[in-house]
């Protein structure tokens, strides 16, 4: 009996002592890979503070091979601050890499500041950063693949818009506004995105909605501090008049662009290039024309006639209104929008003239802007004049 209590005791001591050797070869093996990688960090000169952020940060080579040395084949498409490829990681996981133009006008420093900024934050409405990479002149973004493309994809084609019954229309824009309502309130930070418009949605495997780009338009600066707040970046049937005229811009701004595309997710028609046989009013005028007169419904996508509920859709309409109102100060915050999409009994306020009412002639001049850069999306960099 004895000598069984004793071997028992002795197999427990022994595989006491198991764990914990290997718990410490884990710490061991955890304590010299953040060594490495702090060293790898000190050794590119980037900002102290990171060794607290868990964010991978990639060799050129390893994205080389993962994107298939950034081919054509890979390329997912290309935007206002550079092109997306398809990649794949060694761990087999899909990636879109970012890279960003060569006249990103930052140093490797400043980039990384701002990339730990957006690494903090973290919502499932918003696309995860899977890591980066800062190497000689390169600065690339790594993100989550998404592999059903972004929402204009959908609600701007007459057959995949059909895809996209009320429901999940719906879900998508109520994680749109938790999104949108972490990045102005809920995180550490407060984030205004700057390009909030349906290219900037991206949809996972199951439709959830996420938004991308944020943050983006704070890494992009340009080059001086002087051009900084009067460089506006955004793209046209979006940008808030305050922000396109003054450079302004605020959680209001966001707020502006948010209300246009839930009018482009309920009509399943641009702001931008919006006609009408009767008049000359961009998707934001019909819309408000449409709702004083009482006619709201006829707004409404005709790819969804069959499935939508018309309080929803309604309220969607009113919701929208609100939020592209021409003054900041009339504009609801996020936390409000939700609310009022959220519940059905909640009584709306009646909007009043949403802002650019009249689509601006192409030809147009306008006198506020004095230096426009167009790009193949709509994106506009426009630069102020001095004083203004
Ligand atoms: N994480 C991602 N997963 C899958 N595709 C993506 C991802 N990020 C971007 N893309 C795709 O890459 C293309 C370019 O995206 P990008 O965000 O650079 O430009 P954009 O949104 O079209 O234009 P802009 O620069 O005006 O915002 C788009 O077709 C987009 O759908």
């Amino acid at each position: 009996m004895k000598s069984r209590d004793s071997f028992r005791s002795l197999s427990k001591k022994l595989v006491t002592i198991t764990v914990a050797s290997a718990i410490s070869g884990l710490l061991i093996v955890g304590m010299a890979l953040s060594i490495i990688w702090k060293r790898r960090m000190k050794s590119r000169g980037l900002p102290s503070g990171m060794d607290d952020i868990d964010l991978p940060l990639y060799d050129f080579a390893t994205v080389a091979v993962a994107t298939n040395h950034f081919s054509q084949t890979n390329k997912l498409g290309a935007g206002g601050f550079g092109s997306v490829y398809k990649g794949t990681l060694s761990t087999g996981q899909e990636v879109a890499v970012k890279r960003l133009s060569k006249n990103s006008g930052q140093g490797p420093d400043e980039f990384m500041n701002e990339v730990l900024l957006i690494a903090r934050l973290q919502h499932r409405n918003l696309v995860g950063l899977v890591g980066c990479c800062v190497e000689g002149e390169e600065r690339m973004l790594i993100y989550e693949y998404m592999p059903n493309k972004s929402l204009d994809y959908f609600i701007f084609d007459h057959d995949r818009s059909s895809s996209l019954a009320w429901k999940r229309r719906f879900d998508i824009v109520l994680g749109i506004t938790r999104g949108l309502l972490y990045l102005h309130q809920d995180s550490k930070l407060q984030v205004v995105h700057r390009d909030l418009k349906t290219s900037n949605i991206l949809l996972d495997a199951d439709m959830n909605p996420k938004i991308s780009d944020f943050g983006l338009a704070r890494i992009f600066q340009g080059d001086g501090t002087e051009a900084e707040t009067r460089r506006i970046v955004g793209t046209y049937g979006y940008m808030s008049p305050e922000y396109a005229f003054d450079g302004k811009f605020s959680v209001k701004s966001d707020v502006f662009s948010f209300g246009v595309l839930l009018l482009e997710i309920v009509s399943g028609k641009r702001n931008r290039g919006f006609q009408h046989p009767d008049h000359h009013h961009t998707l934001l005028g019909h819309a408000w024309m449409l709702w004083s007169e009482g006619r709201a419904t006829e707004l409404i996508d005709e790819s969804v006639c069959a499935s939508f509920v018309e309080s929803q859709a309604e309220r969607c309409i009113q919701v929208g209104l609100l939020c592209a109102q021409k003054f900041p100060k009339d504009r609801p915050m996020m936390s409000s929008v939700v609310f009022m999409l959220a519940n059905e009994g909640a009584s709306l306020p009646p909007p009043k003239e949403p802002g650019f009412f009249v689509e601006r002639s192409s030809g147009s001049s306008d006198a506020y802007l004095v230096k426009e850069e167009s790009n193949t999306k709509n994106v506009v960099t426009i630069t102020l004049p001095k004083g203004r």
